[in-house]
């Protein structure tokens, strides 16, 4: 059953956060519909709609278990389960008292036009307040992966998989990058302390190379000299990125190619760290998504880098240039799975299929930019995802077949970056670690 109603603020909170969960059931992406959901509702629901439709997406498979189990038929309209879960969520995870609950959820199912799943709804809801000690067990007991990828997941991880499973579901911590050409990490710290943010500096497992967690929340627009362009908000694992290329002491006046660049965060990284020593003479950046490409100039021009890189518009699966690079940063596209923590929707978007067709992309991908390095030169190939298809055995299916690829020794440090076969993956299993990360170089002989 279809509904055309749309987020708006005559609407109850709840309301509006079931016709956002409906619209990411039916393949919309949470970031393209946050900002509709907190513009349609007061100042002061802001937080507890956040926190409401961001704990019902974490915790949507686990919850949904629960309903399963007990429910005969599953009810055909999609907005009645998004209500339900909902529902389960905030009974099971917030302090709301069960009958506001209870009467809030019906009264926004009613709302809807919906009244046909009121019912349910309502038995529902009350079978689980009445043992809400052992449902909420149950609901932390497990991951909420869906279980195509808790299979995949447990066959890669073995050892880490329960681990992981646990912290896909918890909130990732907010890192920030400190543009050297502006700051240093020290001095920027003491903005913050004078400011009086709370935040660590971590290590970041490259090198000496230290980062910044934020230990609070924080509106990163009102962080000290943020407009300014001092500093901007990158995970502790994408930050990896312009370090390892920087340890390897290349020569001078680089020829770089930073493929799939948008929206921009490793691209402002490599400029920013460009200087005498790790010195890029040249950068291309491109995409081959015209709108996303807009983020990368925007995130340039705040960083007072516009005029530093060519940003074009291309496909990665035959851009071609007369010009080789010495180095390629390929920070491909990928499932995502290892930034699940800063966007649980990819649990409910993401399907087994995709697996496939990511990897056939992200070997075209490489297969031609190969073409574009020159002889001697690094590619530097990345996803944020936490399979072994598209991160390790990706490449080493890529060496078996390039006899002119050979893998380059890097080294990452810290317990969670772990060594493959080739390159490192970064996992996420504690509260202090960056995404899921894999990094792997190779070389052109
Ligand atoms: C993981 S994101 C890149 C993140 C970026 N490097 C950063 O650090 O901000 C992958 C990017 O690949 C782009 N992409 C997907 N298919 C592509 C293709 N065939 N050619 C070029 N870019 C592609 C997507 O538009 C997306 O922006």
């Amino acid at each position: 059953m279809g509904n055309n109603m749309q987020i708006n603020p005559q609407l109850p909170v709840r309301a509006n956060i079931i016709l956002t969960l409906e619209k990411i059931n039916q393949g919309q992406s949470l970031s393209l519909l946050l900002d509709d959901l907190l513009t349609a509702v007061k100042d002061n629901e802001k937080g507890f709609t956040h926190e409401l439709l961001l704990g019902t997406l974490r915790h949507w498979h686990a919850i949904s278990r629960i309903g399963e189990s007990l429910i005969k038929q599953p009810p055909t309209d999609i907005g009645i389960t998004c209500a339900l879960n909902m529902g389960l969520y905030e009974l099971l995870c917030m302090n709301t008292p069960d009958y506001a609950i209870i009467n809030e959820t019906l009264n926004a199912v009613k709302s809807l036009n919906k009244n046909y799943g009121v019912g349910l709804i309502n038995a529902i809801l009350r079978k689980v307040a009445d043992k809400k000690e052992k449902f909420a067990k149950k609901i932390n007991k497990n991951h909420s992966l869906p279980n195509w990828l808790a299979k995949e997941l447990k066959q890669d991880w073995g050892d880490y998989y329960e681990n992981l499973g646990q912290n896909l579901r918890k909130p990732a911590p907010i890192f920030l990058r400190v543009n050297g050409k502006f700051s240093t990490l020290t001095y920027y710290a003491n903005l913050l302390n004078s400011a009086d943010i709370a935040h660590e500096i971590l290590p970041l497992g490259v090198a000496h190379e230290r980062v910044i967690k934020l230990t609070t929340s924080q509106k990163v627009q009102f962080l000290p000299h943020f407009q300014d362009g001092f500093v901007s908000v990158q995970d502790r694992h994408a930050q990896l990125c312009g370090h390892i290329l920087k340890a390897l002491n290349l020569p001078k006046n680089l020829r770089l190619l930073d493929a799939c660049t948008a929206p921009g965060g490793k691209l402002a990284q490599l400029l920013e760290l460009s200087n005498d020593v790790f010195h890029v003479e040249h950068i291309t950046a491109l995409d081959n998504d015209e709108k996303r490409l807009n983020r990368v100039h925007d995130n340039l021009a705040r960083l007072q880098l516009a005029d530093k890189a060519d940003v074009i518009c291309a496909d990665g699966t035959s851009y071609r240039t007369d010009t080789l690079f010495n180095v390629i940063v390929l920070d491909a596209p990928c499932t995502a799975t290892g930034v699940i923590r800063r966007h649980p929707d990819i649990t409910l978007l993401r399907t087994e299929q995709d697996v496939a067709q990511t990897v056939a992309l992200q070997a075209d991908i490489l297969q031609n930019l190969w073409q574009n390095l020159a002889v001697g030169g690094h590619l530097l190939y990345i996803t944020c995802s936490l399979l072994k298809s598209e991160n390790e055995r990706q490449i080493t299916n890529f060496l078996a077949k390039m006899s002119n690829a050979k893998a380059v020794d890097f080294e990452l440090t810290l317990p969670n970056q772990i060594k493959q076969a080739v390159g490192y993956q970064c996992l996420p299993l504690n509260d202090d670690d960056g995404d899921g990360f894999y990094y792997a170089l190779l070389q052109k002989m």
